[in-house]
């Protein structure tokens, strides 16, 4: 059995290499899994043979999420694998934000060729006083994996860290020192801080969470950094702010025709986790997600599955994906006893309206008894993909 890749942007090395053995990488049209960064596959026909998309990143905006939980694909992102790339990025923003870096440089750069650069540099660096962050107070938009880390390393630059988020998971809550603090509203944070940098997942419901509503709760001259997504700022109203003076400096790594014509826009080129060793820790990630799923058939990181291990030690496994509805589990046992089958193991966990389930069997099958069942199983009313596995 070979399964078959097919990566879309670059992956680094790192997690190309363990897909080895029974791997194929871009060499078929109808591949049993993607592996890709920020290549959208909105809009993209996903071949039926798909059965699972890795996201060597954080966000999962450019796969539809909704389509592939109904045609039985799991989606896997690598939570954390590129948090300090971003933070770091984001804080090196700040700073050189602070300090009017991006204008300094950019007329230093001007400069050249002309007389006496010295006595220039010396008569006109008054434009580029800037300020310390120390003492400043610094407002978090999300505190997932990256916000956690810039919320925390602000801390230690002497900042004043406020943070917003209603959904935080109880293991990065654990990370967070308690110097941070939480604000229940975003209102409150949008109208204390002097800089402000957001860090939320794009989707629906936070498109647009940046309005003008929000950039009039803000303090005048405020310092925006997004390294999250550029549409989770409403366009027209940041036109709005910037040009009121309301947003001082607003720092995108998301460009677009639509930001260069603003003013005290500085726009970066998608580099939040563009070093080596992000790229690298996602991509193995990323990678070794994809060869446990095909392999065995277990789950860990998803983005619409819940997690699940059983070490696969039976000759045989069933993977079911289907809807979150009664009797399911019923009707699978029932399948498999009436053909004298009998379950070694079995695991079966739900989140929101999926679940998958794992049967772990006792008789080697046959390849008509596994098309049977396997036949079988798709007839289940709710039932989206069904997969047996054998113990190589
Ligand atoms: N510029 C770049 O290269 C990169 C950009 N990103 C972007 O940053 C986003 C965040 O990444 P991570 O921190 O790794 O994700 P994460 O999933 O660890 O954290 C996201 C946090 O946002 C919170 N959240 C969700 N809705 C919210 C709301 N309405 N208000 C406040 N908080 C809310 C969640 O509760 C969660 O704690 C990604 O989804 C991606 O879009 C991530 C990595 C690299
Ligand atoms: O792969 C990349 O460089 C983009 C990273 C990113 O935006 C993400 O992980 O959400």
């Amino acid at each position: 059995m070979t399964y078959q890749i097919q990566t879309y942007n670059q992956i680094a090395e790192a997690g190309l290499s363990l897909l080895q053995g029974p791997f194929a990488l871009n060499t078929a049209e109808q591949p049993d899994a993607i592996l890709l960064r920020s290549h959208s596959l909105h809009g993209q026909q996903l071949p039926q043979s798909v059965q699972a998309i890795a996201r060597a990143g954080a966000g999962t905006n450019n796969i539809p999420l909704e389509t592939c939980s109904q045609n039985g694909v799991v989606v896997f992102n690598a939570p954390g694998a590129n948090a300090n790339a971003v933070k770091e990025l984001v804080l090196s923003c700040l700073i050189a934000s602070a300090r009017n870096l991006f204008q300094a440089i950019h007329w230093t750069n001007s400069l050249a060729g002309t007389k006496d650069v010295a006595g220039q540099v010396e008569a006109n660096k008054k434009a580029f006083i800037g300020h310390e962050i120390s003492g400043k107070k610094l407002g978090v938009i999300g505190l997932g994996n990256i916000g956690s880390v810039v919320a925390n390393d602000a801390l230690a630059l002497d900042m004043d860290v406020i943070a917003y988020d209603p959904f935080v998971s109880v293991d990065v809550a654990w990370t967070i020192s308690r110097n941070v603090q939480r604000v229940h509203h975003l209102d409150e944070l949008l109208s204390s801080c002097d800089y402000i940098t957001i860090h939320v997942p794009l989707s629906e419901k936070t498109t647009g969470i940046i309005d003008a509503k929000a950039f009039c709760a803000m303090k005048k001259g405020i310092q925006f950094i997004n390294f999250a997504r550029g549409e989770l700022v409403d366009e027209q109203a940041l036109a709005e702010a910037l040009a009121d003076g309301t947003v001082g400096k607003y720092i995108t790594d998301f460009p677009n025709n639509h930001v260069f014509g603003l003013k005290n826009v500085v726009a970066i080129p998608h580099l939040g986790a563009s070093t080596s060793e992000s790229e690298e820790n996602c991509a193995v990630m990323a990678a070794r997600q994809l060869k446990i799923f095909l392999e065995t058939g277990n789950i860990r990181n998803s983005v619409n599955l819940p997690n699940v291990s059983l070490p696969l030690t039976s000759p045989g496994r069933l993977t079911i994906m289907h809807q979150n509805v009664p009797n399911m589990v019923g009707q699978f046992s029932g399948l498999l006893a009436d053909r004298k089958f009998n379950i070694a193991d079995m695991l079966n966990r739900s989140r929101s309206d999926w679940a998958y389930t794992l049967i772990d069997i006792d008789n080697k099958l046959s390849s008509e008894q596994k098309d049977d069942i396997l036949a079988r199983l798709h007839s289940i009313q709710g039932v989206v993909r069904a997969r047996h596995l054998t113990n190589a």
